[in-house]
């Protein structure tokens, strides 16, 4: 098929195109996702690439699909592939192309919801799966790929209970791969830690009556010296992005995502009363950077002390640090000789590396950082707009299919066996206890 790019596809590249095109058309989108569906388009390809397959269901209706190519030496530590089936809600009308049609227009661009996050990753992971399998790889160390439910509502029904489950254990794994985000640029962007969401609420009480007299601590008044106190925070911390001196997912945000007061009618308002509660929602994100006991302070000495009629409460507070008591932080250094193979794979395969990041959103792999399990945040995507969660998410066909390259690669390095250029490195996380180094703080 011709495109206006020059760009001609293969039968083969127009098969690997198909496929990704047939996944991305299935419904998955909140807040009622069709997981049955995909779940049996996915066991389908798994079978076809003559993968093990096994569908787990840790809450009904919410299947754990996970894929096994078994390695020569399975004692080794393992490889998790993991993505998402869910997708986030769309507005129809700001949509060049239905989402959920994955049409690509004349110059190679796929659009459709899950096209960035993540129906690609996944597909990829079986493509590169498929491509290694037809060229006779035989990987030392197991794949495994999981494709899991409900990310993008947290994912408490899904990669949590996963990760937590006794089959999680059984696989052995010693790394794994997760989400990340596009890059703008030709390099790719890798991620080795994440923000852990904090959501909270704010209430403050304050004196009623009637709305023509002055008091001293009205409820919203109460609420504002919250509000500025939480503001002159986001503001220390944003001013710290704004001059380059940290990076987005170095600091921690504070956001006002919504206020409510007042008493409301079917017709409005009522404009003569003064309320006696007000209440702000936060959507704070904590840096595993953060100094977590000096913030616990802010909340009952700044943002919401008792003398202020203020209280807090949290919607959503998730631990800084693993189940080990340190910052949930895969080591990006040759101390974890799991980033080594990886960093050496994309060079292998052509690509350049940004300085590594911490995601400032959630992702599911939280869950395995917290058991101490390396991590790193990776979606291949170069020179493509950021469009997770955007209107008219795509991604082009021709990073798609670099971007199978790249797995492929991935997955030769670091399962082994020792390529043709002599690289031993894959041995040296070759034990069966994982390795002390992916603790390292930075
Ligand atoms: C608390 S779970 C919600 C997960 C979601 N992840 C992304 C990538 O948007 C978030 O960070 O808001
Ligand atoms: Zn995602
Ligand atoms: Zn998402």
């Amino acid at each position: 098929q011709p495109f206006a790019t020059g760009l001609l596809l293969t039968t083969k590249e127009q098969d690997v195109v198909n496929r990704f095109q047939e996944y991305l058309k299935f419904d998955t989108v909140h807040p009622s996702p069709s997981y049955y569906p995909v779940t049996e388009f996915l066991i389908g390809q798994g079978k076809q690439i003559g993968l093990d397959t096994k569908v787990v269901e840790y809450v009904q209706g919410k299947p754990v699909i996970l894929f096994t190519w078994k390695g020569t030496e399975p004692s080794l530590p393992s490889i998790l592939l993991n993505s998402h089936t869910d997708v986030v809600p769309v507005e129809h009308a700001y949509w060049k192309h239905p989402p959920f049609a994955a049409k690509m227009d004349e110059g190679g661009n796929i659009y459709a919801r899950g096209s960035q996050d993540m129906k690609c990753v996944g597909m990829q992971y079986l493509e590169a799966i498929r491509n290694l399998i037809a060229a006779g790889f035989k990987p030392q160390r197991t794949i495994h790929v999981s494709f899991v439910p409900d990310e993008e509502v947290g994912g408490g029904d899904g990669a949590k209970l996963f990760y937590e489950s006794s089959d999680f254990k059984e696989l052995n794994v010693g790394f794994v791969l997760d989400e990340g985000l596009a890059s703008e640029n030709g390099n790719y962007r890798v991620f080795y830690a994440e923000r852990t969401v904090w959501w909270f609420q704010i209430t403050a009480a304050g004196h009623p009556g009637h709305g023509s007299r002055l008091f001293d601590g009205m409820a919203l008044e109460n609420l504002r010296h919250s509000l500025n106190a939480i503001a002159e925070f986001r503001k220390s911390q944003f001013d710290k992005v704004k001059s380059g001196e940290k990076a987005e997912g170095e600091v921690t945000s504070v956001n006002n995502v919504y206020l409510t007061a007042g008493t409301p009618t079917p017709t409005g308002f009522v404009m003569n009363m003064q309320p006696s509660h007000a209440e702000a929602g936060f959507d704070m994100r904590v840096t595993p950077l953060a100094d977590v006991d000096a913030l616990e302070k802010r909340f009952h000495e700044e943002w919401a002390p008792a003398s202020r009629n203020l209280t807090y409460r949290f919607v959503q507070k998730g631990k800084v640090t693993d189940n080990f008591g340190k910052p949930a932080i895969t080591a990006v250094d040759d101390s974890n000789p799991w980033w080594v193979m990886f960093k050496e794979a994309i060079a292998k395969a052509g690509g350049t590396l940004a300085k590594p990041e911490i995601f400032m959103a959630a992702t599911d792999g939280r869950y395995a950082r917290k058991q101490g399990i390396p991590v790193l945040g990776f979606s291949p995507m170069t020179n493509t707009p950021v469009l997770l969660h955007d209107h008219n998410e795509f991604l082009n066909v021709k990073e798609y299919l670099k971007g199978i390259k790249v797995y492929e690669q991935i997955l030769r390095t670091c399962t082994g066996p020792k390529d043709e250029t002599g690289d031993t490195s894959n041995s040296k996380a070759g034990s069966g206890v994982l390795s002390e180094t992916i603790h390292t703080e930075l």
